[in-house]
């Protein structure tokens, strides 16, 4: 039996950046629009965020986030919530001064995907990761932490990328592609009024 959704898919964020991104990697894959909103941090102490465990268990106090969402919507609700994860920090985000006390500069940036469908619909979760080490800043400041993470393999920071090359390797375009397969296999049926 096919899922019918009354509205396009609502991305919901207060980042700015973000949404670029996320608009530019989807592309028209599936029916999307945005929601400009100050979502309140979960995460708690920072000691708290300092395991990825951590980090997913925080994504279920997302999920009762999302409920109120799907109620405010009326619709389909995606959020994100990405973290630059230091490996001598045994994962712990936080500031790169302290890595200075540390040869092993490996990083990794993390984007979790929270999808939910309607409120009697379990969310579905989507993880992407890429590993990199943390450089001192390098490129445009306009994007967090972008200039201070040179992904493996690259010369670059993610700050010091085209944008067209950020997205093909990026933490957020390896969860976006999970969440367009998604949509891909998914038997959902997208209502329109035919306004749009
Ligand atoms: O409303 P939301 O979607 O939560 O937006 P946010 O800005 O609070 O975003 P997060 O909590 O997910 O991100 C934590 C920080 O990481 C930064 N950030 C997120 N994605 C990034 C990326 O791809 N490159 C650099 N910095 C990023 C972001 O600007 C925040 O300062
Ligand atoms: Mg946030």
């Amino acid at each position: 039996m096919p899922t019918v959704l009354p509205r396009p898919v609502t991305f919901v964020t207060g980042n700015t950046k973000k949404l670029e991104e996320v608009r530019a990697i989807l592309g028209h894959s599936i029916p999307f629009q945005s929601l400009k909103l100050d979502l309140p941090e979960l995460q708690g102490e920072p000691e708290e965020i300092s395991k990825e465990k951590a980090r997913l268990a925080a994504a279920s106090v997302l999920w009762c986030l999302l409920m109120l969402l799907i109620l405010k919507v009326n619709g389909p609700v995606l959020v994100e919530d990405t973290c630059l994860c230091f490996n001598a920090l045994n994962g712990l985000p936080g500031l790169n001064n302290i890595l200075t006390a540390y040869e092993d500069k490996s990083a990794y940036a993390m984007c979790i995907f929270s999808l939910s469908l309607g409120p009697n619909l379990e969310p579905v979760t989507f993880l992407g990761k890429t590993q990199g080490k943390i450089v001192p800043p390098r490129g445009p400041t306009d994007f967090g932490w972008d200039p201070i993470f040179q992904p493996d393999g690259y010369e670059q920071t993610y700050a010091e990328m085209p944008k067209e090359e950020k997205n093909k390797i990026s933490h957020r375009s390896k969860a976006l592609a999970l969440v367009k397969s998604h949509f891909a296999a998914a038997d959902y049926i997208f209502q329109t009024d035919g306004s749009h």
